[in-house]
């Protein structure tokens, strides 16, 4: 069966389409890794976007659970050049077959260079993606607010068992930041982003990782001041999403780019040390580098590509940001150490406390 990608610009790509799904309207976006297509789609940033994946084979390895992100597809709508339908290895799925379960639509053949250039020069925006269905009269706005202000009614999770208790804010986690401080042999309280500080408090946590997640982080404001509260008296480690937050809590602004950045090998410069080195990203936002001058952050590391804002650091707090996904999962995995100076610097303050 035909299906067809029609940009609001008024650009189409016709191709083959997969699946069950009915019409679909997404915000477009581009994911430029050669591999990770597992957890690209199910990492809850992409919630609710189409995305296009730039290398031109995808499926080729098959769909195995200890790679998901999530428990299921997040992203609305894929698009590949070429789907990859088998053989594949014992044990796993094809791709087409993960995303027909979860009700997602891949649209393969098509021009996606030609798709990505209209991204890249229009800016990300809202699709509509159908099996040859008329064009929607109005089009949805895209989708930018995840949260609500109410208390959800999530209960707290606890795994691991180890010496250290690190809170991790909920704000749609991916499963890898969990895993990674889980070998590193910490226990983890998984806590709703809504959680009152005297409950935070009450579980007398060592630290808290501000997690990654979709859509505007404007969408969190209600919670800006109750997260400086924490991130002053926690030590804490936010990852993009989270970053975005912990820097806003601060009194920094934030700017949505123009298409974001999407892939597995964006370089960032320490600024601390002058290293470049290679991050995995998924972001639309970005923190507004001259709002800093409202905070007492600065910045940690910059984006080679744009000099965007990659990450910041407090002067006298433990507290460090990443717009980056450092859990690598996919990328390159070489900046997996923050996980352990996040460990590190919990410890130290540890030690200080006991011998007070
Ligand atoms: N990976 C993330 O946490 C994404 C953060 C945010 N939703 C953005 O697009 O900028």
């Amino acid at each position: 069966m035909t299906g067809v990608l029609t940009l609001s610009n008024g650009q189409s790509f016709k191709g083959e389409w997969h699946g069950d799904a009915k019409e679909i309207q997404g915000e477009v976006v581009f994911y430029t890794g050669m591999t990770g297509y597992e957890e690209v789609v199910t990492d809850p940033s992409y919630k609710s976007q189409i995305i296009v994946f730039s290398y031109p084979l995808i499926g080729q390895y098959g769909v195995q659970t200890k790679h998901i992100q999530s428990k299921k597809i997040q992203a609305a709508g894929i698009i590949v050049a070429e789907l990859y339908e088998g053989p594949i290895e014992k044990g796993a799925m094809t791709l087409a077959s993960f995303a027909e379960g979860a009700g997602v639509p891949i649209l393969s053949g098509v021009d996606t260079r030609s798709i990505i250039q209209n991204v890249r020069e229009a800016g990300t925006m809202q699709s509509h993606l159908s099996p040859d269905e008329p064009l929607p009269d109005v089009w949805k706005p895209i989708q930018t607010q995840f949260f609500t202000a109410e208390q959800q009614d999530q209960e707290i999770t606890q795994l691991g068992d180890g010496q250290l208790h690190i809170g991790l804010v909920d704000f749609h986690y991916k499963s890898s930041i969990l895993e990674e401080l889980l070998k590193r042999n910490c226990k983890v309280s998984i806590l709703p982003y809504t959680i009152p500080t005297g409950k935070l408090d009450a579980l007398q946590v060592d630290g808290l990782l501000f997690s990654n997640g979709p859509g505007d982080p404007a969408a969190l404001k209600a919670f800006f001041s109750v997260y400086r509260d924490w991130a002053e008296r926690y030590p804490s480690f936010g990852i993009c999403l989270g970053h975005q937050v912990l820097a806003s809590a601060f009194g920094a602004n934030t700017a949505k780019l123009p298409y974001g950045h999407r892939g597995a090998n964006h370089p960032v410069t320490n600024i601390k040390t002058g290293r470049v080195s290679m991050s995995s990203q998924n972001h639309s936002y970005v923190v507004d580098e001259s709002s800093l001058e409202q905070t007492p952050l600065s910045v940690l590391y910059t984006n080679v590509n744009d000099g965007s804002v990659e990450g910041l650091y407090h002067p006298s707090l433990p507290v460090t940001t990443v717009q980056f996904h450092p859990e690598a999962a996919p990328g390159p995995a070489e900046h997996l150490e923050l996980f352990d100076q996040f460990i590190s610097t919990i410890q130290q303050k540890k030690k200080v406390k006991i011998h007070a």
